[in-house]
């Protein structure tokens, strides 16, 4: 088992010779610069630029950074622990070559995920992507376990030519409606040629509920490159939407008291190339490690969302009768359970029978998120997890006394509540290992503390544009 004192794999310090090639045939196309992306434990996707020719140099010897971005709040404060938050020290950047694109909706930059690394090249501890990528090679050691990932993303287009502490929703049309579709037409039709070129597989992308809200969802990956794809597809979204003078906010709630940004997670497990959600004896053709499986993720629910809704707005969504799935309930494709049993159609239900789980925002760390989930999933299947009764239709409209039979509950409420949670967890603390588990309730509290008192709208307007 790979721990994370163990020495960094696959022979980094980088590949300098595929490094050379890569920035050579980049300067060939126009591309001057090179972004190093990676996403703090408050959600920010935090970046450092080098220019193209300095690519080799990067994959030989990384780039400085500190560690203390490990606990800055999403508005930029810093918070400790025993370990973290202090100037001093460094880390080193090292991009992931094999995700390294050109971007198509910023000329003259490609991206690149990071790994963060010691100066003395071991793991660091607080390395989300190092850290999502040993979970997965755990279960895989452990369990004989693979799994595809993807993330939903959701977004809503304000107008870009009013004042940044305002709303103006760039669509005026229904929910779904044709009329949005063709409002903001020539913006989305850049974001699918942009996708393309970066060889992103995009499955739809369709006008949602909320004004100006849009949805896109991509191709199931392996889980690291499903989370860089998701920070990857939001800078595009981002960028091609800033030529058409739009603004961006993926923000868990842009505006209270209606529907929110998700970031919905599809997930799925197979073993020796079979699926483990199709072609069982357990409901809708769960196999018994599939329902252990999807029950370790539900059980786990109120201390997983420290994780996977990090944020104070993250709590303006989580509101019933939205389809964000605030409650402990799982149920075959419907809308407002948090984990939804996805069968998929007749004929090729291997290959797209999944879980989905509603409760996860775009505020959240997506390695984070997946870690946890996945680490979720396999203790309920290393502990034989059993589903209780499935639901269907709203779990608000539930009486008292059916909920109590059906054991369905409601979400923690608040930030807060989800960090106690997660602080009496020991399956999620051991997934991120104790320095990052301590970040997570260090960051959370700070952010809750950041903004104790402040009503719904205050709190939404603080984050509308942060994530
Ligand atoms: N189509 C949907 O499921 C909408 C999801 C909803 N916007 C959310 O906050 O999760």
């Amino acid at each position: 088992m790979t721990t994370l004192a163990d020495p960094v794999p696959g022979g980094r310090p980088g590949d300098v010779a595929r490094a050379a090639a890569l920035s050579g045939e980049l300067s060939g196309r126009g591309v001057h610069g090179i972004v190093l992306s990676y996403v703090d434990t408050a959600g920010i996707g935090r970046v450092k630029t080098v220019p193209t020719a300095k690519l080799p140099a990067v994959a030989a010897r990384g780039v400085g950074m500190s560690p203390v971005f490990d606990t800055f709040l999403a508005h930029d404060a810093i918070v400790t622990t025993d370990v973290l938050g202090s100037p001093d020290g460094d880390l080193r950047l090292f991009p992931d070559l094999e995700q390294l694109v050109a971007l198509a909706a910023q000329p003259g930059w490609a991206w690149a995920p990071v790994d963060r690394i010691t100066q003395d090249g071991t793991r660091h501890p607080g390395c989300s992507r190092t850290v999502l990528r040993r979970v997965v090679a755990d279960a895989a050691e452990r369990y004989g376990l693979e799994f595809r990932a993807g993330i939903e993303i959701e977004w809503v287009y304000g107008r870009g030519d009013t004042p940044c502490d305002t709303f103006v929703p760039a669509t005026t049309g229904p929910a779904y409606g044709a009329t949005r579709q063709v409002e903001v037409s020539a913006c989305t039709a850049e974001l699918l040629a942009a996708l393309a070129a970066q060889g992103v597989d995009v499955d739809q992308l369709h006008p949602e509920y909320a004004p100006g809200q849009f949805e896109l969802s991509v191709g199931a990956l392996d889980p690291v490159a499903a989370a860089d794809r998701s920070v990857l597809v939001r800078q595009t979204v981002r960028a091609v939407a800033q030529r058409h003078g739009l603004r961006v906010s993926f923000s868990p709630a842009v505006t209270p008291g209606t529907v929110g940004n998700g970031g919905h997670v599809h997930l799925s497990a197979r073993r020796d190339g079979v699926g483990l959600h199709s072609g069982g004896d357990r409901r809708h053709g769960m196999t018994a490690d599939g329902e252990s499986f999807t029950a370790g993720i539900l059980a786990r629910l109120p201390a997983l969302l420290a994780v996977t809704a990090p944020s104070p707005a993250s709590y303006l969504r989580l509101k019933p009768s939205r389809w964000a799935g605030v409650f402990t309930a799982w149920g075959l494709e419907t809308r407002e359970c948090a984990v939804r049993v996805i069968a998929g159609a007749a004929g090729d239900r291997d290959r797209e029978a999944n879980v989905e789980v509603k409760p996860v925002d775009l505020a959240a760390n997506p390695y984070l998120a997946l870690a946890c989930l996945i680490a979720a999933g396999v203790d309920g299947l290393a502990r034989n997890a059993v589903l209780p009764p499935e639901v269907t239709g709203d779990p608000a409209l539930l009486t008292q006394e059916e909920a109590a039979a059906l054991g369905v509950a409601r979400l923690p409420e608040s930030l807060p509540q989800a960090v106690e949670a997660f602080r009496a967890d020991p399956v999620l603390r051991e997934a991120l290992g104790p320095v990052l588990a301590d970040a997570v309730t260090a960051v959370r509290e700070g952010e809750s503390a950041a903004v104790d008192g402040w009503d719904e709208e205050r709190i939404a307007a603080a984050y509308r544009w942060t994530y």
